[in-house]
């Protein structure tokens, strides 16, 4: 599209027209447009989409929008601005002191941010979620059934009930989460607390969970997993889907970057880490687990198998 059709297409005011070339001038060099033509005349200037602003369409169902508005939202972004009274005093964390409550318990109490966050969350997941389980079918060929703890409102378990339809599988989650949620011929919602007691599977998927939470937190959390297993033996397993930190030197990329600031969203919003694979290892043997595998996908993110 052409600057001046770009221009005519937004409900913005006249006075406002010189402002658009200097927006897209920034989105385009950060990848979002590209630019076809070089000209002198800015109003000619055709702009085109990229993979990063497809991402972004309403139309597209792997859009990636509620993710982003969810983490623009002020609810998300004013805890940053309390870092610093943060470094200097005991709350647990930032957004606690922004919102005098902890962060689960701020989206129980207001439905509107709940939704915007599940939504969000929801989104990520419709994205990986077919690339995943094809990339990795053997880690799930064969269960008969799995529990996805913490599983949000099902979107990661629903692609797998239909991918392997002989699997039983549940979602559980926080009632705020789950309450009302229809589930399918093989899929269920289970409202409860992952520290109390977590329904039993021959599998447990643990995505984007642990990292939410501290050491002992997710110690507990995973010997609650270890009870709640059918199999004791090598069949039963914990599935964690997460980021291993990789901080040798040699390896500092984008993706490093990215997993960097994932560890300060922990840091800010909730009392979580990004850990590295000696970490992981920590956590898995204090939980009493025997045995693990850990296999990249996606760049960022890596299957962490578990067996009791
Ligand atoms: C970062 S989201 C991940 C959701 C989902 N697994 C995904 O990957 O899209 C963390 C989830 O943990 C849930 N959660 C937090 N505390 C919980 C608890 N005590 N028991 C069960 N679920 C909990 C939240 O409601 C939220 O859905
Ligand atoms: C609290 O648990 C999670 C948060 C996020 C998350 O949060 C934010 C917050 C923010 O102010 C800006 C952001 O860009 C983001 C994110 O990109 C983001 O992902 C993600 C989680 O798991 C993927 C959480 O568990």
């Amino acid at each position: 599209m052409s600057l001046s059709k770009l221009i005519s297409s937004l409900p913005i005011h006249p006075s406002k027209s010189p402002y658009i070339y200097r927006l897209m001038r920034i989105m385009t060099h950060s990848g979002f447009f590209s630019q076809q033509s070089v000209t002198d005349n800015e109003l000619e200037i055709e702009y085109m989409l990229t993979d990063a602003s497809r991402l972004l369409l309403k139309g597209n169902p792997m859009s990636v929008t509620p993710f982003v508005q969810a983490m623009l939202d002020p609810v998300l972004t004013n805890p940053w601005h309390q870092m610093s009274t943060w470094l200097k005093n005991e709350d647990s964390s930032a957004f606690e002191i922004t919102h005098g409550r902890y962060f689960w318990d701020y989206a129980a109490h207001d439905p509107i941010f709940n939704r915007l966050f599940n939504e969000s969350m929801a989104s990520d997941a419709r994205l990986v979620s077919d690339l995943l389980i094809d990339k990795c079918k053997g880690v799930f060929d064969g269960l008969e059934s799995l529990v996805d703890v913490a599983g949000g409102t099902g979107t990661m378990a629903k692609t797998l009930s239909k991918s392997f339809p002989q699997m039983e599988c549940i979602v559980f989650d926080l009632p705020h989460v789950v309450d009302g949620l229809q589930g399918s011929h093989n899929l269920s919602y289970v409202g409860g607390d992952m520290f109390q007691e977590i329904p039993q599977a021959h599998a447990i998927l643990l995505k984007w969970i642990l990292h939410d939470w501290n050491d002992e937190q997710c110690v507990k959390i995973l010997k609650k997993c270890k009870e709640s297993l059918k199999n004791k033996g090598k069949d039963g397993k914990v599935i964690i889907i997460e980021m291993v930190l990789d901080n040798e030197k040699e390896n500092v990329n984008e993706s490093v970057e990215t997993q960097l600031f994932f560890d300060m969203l922990m840091m800010i919003l909730v009392v979580g880490k990004e850990r590295n694979k000696r970490e992981w290892i920590n956590l898995i043997s204090s939980a009493g687990f025997t045995d693990y595998k850990i296999t990249p996908i996606l760049g960022l993110r890596s299957i962490i198998e578990i067996y009791p």
